[in-house]
C-alpha cells in the first residue's frame, strides 16, 4: 500500500484531519502521519515555508510515497511544494484525491464519463494559467510546468463538450426509463445522503430482491452477502432495486454519497447521477445518527442545499445507525435538530430495527393514489385487463357476477385513467 502523510491548513481554529484521513484510506493509501497548521494561506506554498520544510523532513523520515493536502492547491503552489519534497513524492490535493477514488471505482460508462469530465474541469483553469503566463513571460515551460501549449486548452474544451453531449444522451435515456417505470405502476424512491451514512445498507434491508438495472454485477457493495465497507464513497454509480411495500411496488435507487467542501465543477460533473434523486417521487435523506449534533447539522444543511435547488420530490429524513446511540441521546439529538427535520424516522439498517415503520412511512409519503371501482363485462379480454390492474395498482376487492366482474382498486392517477380506457374497450359478448 502507498504510504501517505496527510496535511491540512486552516485560517483559524484547529484543523480536523479525520475526513481527509478516511478519504486517503478510501483512495488506497495508508495514512502514516500528519501535520496541520493554523495560519493564513501562503501564496507560494499554501503552508508557511517553515512548515513545508517540516513536512519534507516528515515525508523523508516516514518514507512516505505521497503527501495528501486537504486544501485546494493552485498549480504554482503545487509545483513549489513538489520541489520542496524528496524526489519521487507525489503531491495530491483534496480534489485530486477524490477524483482518484472515483476513478478507481467508476465501472459504468456513465461513471467513467463523469470522472473524466471532472478531471478535465480540474485541468482547464490550470492549462489556461500556464498558457497566459507563458504568453506574458514568453517563457515556454514557465517554472517547469510543462510545455506551453495553447492548443491543449482548446483540446480540453472540445473534450468537455463531447463528454457533456454523451452524458446528456444517457440522461435522456434514463429519463425515458423512469417514465416507463412509472407507467408500469412503480413509485420511484431514491436514497440520498452523505457518504458512509448507510444508504446501501438500507437498500439491502428494504429491497432484498434482485436489482433491475443492467449494472448489477458492477456494484459489489450491493451484493446481499457482501459486507458494507466502513469507507467513504463505497457506492459510485446508481443501482435500482425493486421492493414491495404493503400495497405498492417501489423502485429504490441507491446513489453516490455527498461530501462537504466540494468545488462547484466537481458537483456539476456528477449532476446526472443526482438526477435519479431529483426526479424521484420520494427522497430518503439518510444521516448517521451516531455522529455529533454539529456534524449532523452541517451535513443536513449541505444536503438540503444540494437537494432544494433541483429536487421535485418530498424528503423524509432517516436517522440511521440507532443501534449505536442510547435512546435518551437520540431523543436529545432529534430535538436539537427538529428545526431542520420536523418529522424524521429512526432506523438501523444493520439490525433491521424500525424497518417496517420506514416502509409504512414511505408508503404514506408517496403521492396519493386514486380510488376507482370498475365494472368490466366478461369477455375474452377481461381477465387480461384485470391482471393488468393487479400489476399496476392495488386491488382491494374483486367480485365475479354472471356477466361482469367488479374491481375496486387504487393506483397512480394515470394508471386509473388507463384502466378506465381499457375497460371502455371491452365489449360484452352478444347474448345468443
Ligand atoms: N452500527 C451500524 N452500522 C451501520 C448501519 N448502517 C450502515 N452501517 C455501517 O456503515 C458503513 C457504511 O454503510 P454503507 O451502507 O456502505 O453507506 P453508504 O451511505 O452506502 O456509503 P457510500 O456508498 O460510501 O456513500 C458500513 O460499515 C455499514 O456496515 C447501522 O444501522 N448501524
Ligand atoms: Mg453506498
Amino acid at each position: 500500500m502507498m504510504r501517505a502523510i496527510v496535511a491540512k491548513r486552516v485560517d483559524a481554529g484547529t484543523a480536523d484531519i479525520s475526513e481527509i484521513s478516511e478519504l486517503a484510506v478510501a483512495g488506497g493509501y495508508e495514512a502514516v502521519d500528519s501535520l496541520t497548521q493554523t495560519r493564513e494561506e501562503d501564496s507560494a506554498y499554501v503552508f508557511g515555508e517553515g512548515k513545508i520544510a517540516e513536512l519534507a523532513a516528515l515525508v523523508a523520515d516516514r518514507q512516505a510515497d505521497a503527501l495528501i493536502i486537504d486544501n485546494e492547491v493552485g498549480p504554482y503552489q503545487m509545483y513549489n511544494i513538489g520541489q520542496a519534497m524528496p524526489d519521487g513524492v507525489e503531491v495530491i490535493d483534496r480534489f485530486t484525491l477524490i477524483l482518484e477514488i472515483f476513478g478507481q471505482r467508476a465501472q459504468t460508462r456513465k461513471a467513467q464519463l463523469q470522472v473524466e469530465l471532472a478531471e478535465l474541469r480540474y485541468e482547464l483553469p490550470r492549462a489556461a494559467a500556464k498558457t497566459s503566463l507563458a504568453k506574458r513571460d514568453e517563457r515556454p515551460g514557465f517554472m517547469g510546468l510543462g510545455e506551453y501549449d495553447e492548443s491543449r486548452e482548446k483540446d480540453i474544451k472540445a473534450q468537455i463538450s463531447n463528454i457533456k453531449a454523451e452524458l446528456d444522451s444517457i440522461a435522456q435515456k434514463e429519463q425515458d426509463r423512469r417514465e416507463r417505470r412509472r407507467e408500469s405502476g412503480f413509485d420511484l424512491v431514491a436514497l440520498a445522503g452523505y457518504t458512509n451514512a448507510g444508504k446501501s445498507t438500507l437498500l439491502r434491508q428494504l429491497a432484498a430482491e434482485l436489482s433491475v438495472d443492467e449494472n448489477v454485477d458492477k456494484h459489489p457493495d450491493l451484493d446481499s452477502i457482501a459486507e458494507s465497507k466502513d469507507m467513504l464513497f463505497t457506492t459510485l454509480g446508481t443501482t435500482t432495486r425493486r421492493a414491495t411495500l404493503d400495497r405498492r411496488e417501489i423502485l429504490l435507487t441507491d446513489t453516490v454519497g455527498f461530501i462537504s467542501n466540494l468545488p462547484h465543477w466537481l458537483v456539476e460533473s456528477f449532476q446526472s447521477t443526482l438526477e435519479s434523486v431529483y426526479r424521484a417521487d420520494l427522497v430518503l435523506l439518510v444521516v448517521d445518527a451516531s455522529e455529533s449534533v454539529q456534524e449532523i447539522r452541517e451535513k443536513l444543511v449541505t444536503s438540503h442545499d444540494t437537494l432544494y435547488e433541483r429536487n421535485e420530490a418530498p424528503i423524509v429524513t432517516v436517522f440511521n445507525k440507532i443501534d449505536q446511540v442510547e435512546q435518551a441521546e437520540l431523543a436529545d439529538k432529534l430535538s436539537a435538530l427538529s428545526g431542520l427535520t420536523p418529522n424524521p424516522i429512526t432506523v438501523s439498517g444493520l439490525t433491521g430495527e424500525h424497518i417496517e415503520e420506514l416502509k409504512h412511512r414511505i408508503e404514506a409519503e408517496l403521492p396519493a393514489w386514486e380510488r376507482e371501482r370498475l365494472l368490466l363485462p366478461l369477455t375474452d379480454e377481461t381477465m387480461s385487463v384485470v391482471s393488468w390492474i393487479h400489476d399496476h395498482g392495488y386491488v382491494s376487492e374483486e367480485n365475479y357476477e354472471n356477466d361482469h366482474v367488479s374491481v375496486s382498486f387504487e393506483a397512480r392517477p394515470p394508471i386509473v385513467e388507463k384502466a378506465r380506457a381499457k375497460a371502455a374497450e371491452l365489449h360484452p359478448v352478444e347474448p345468443n
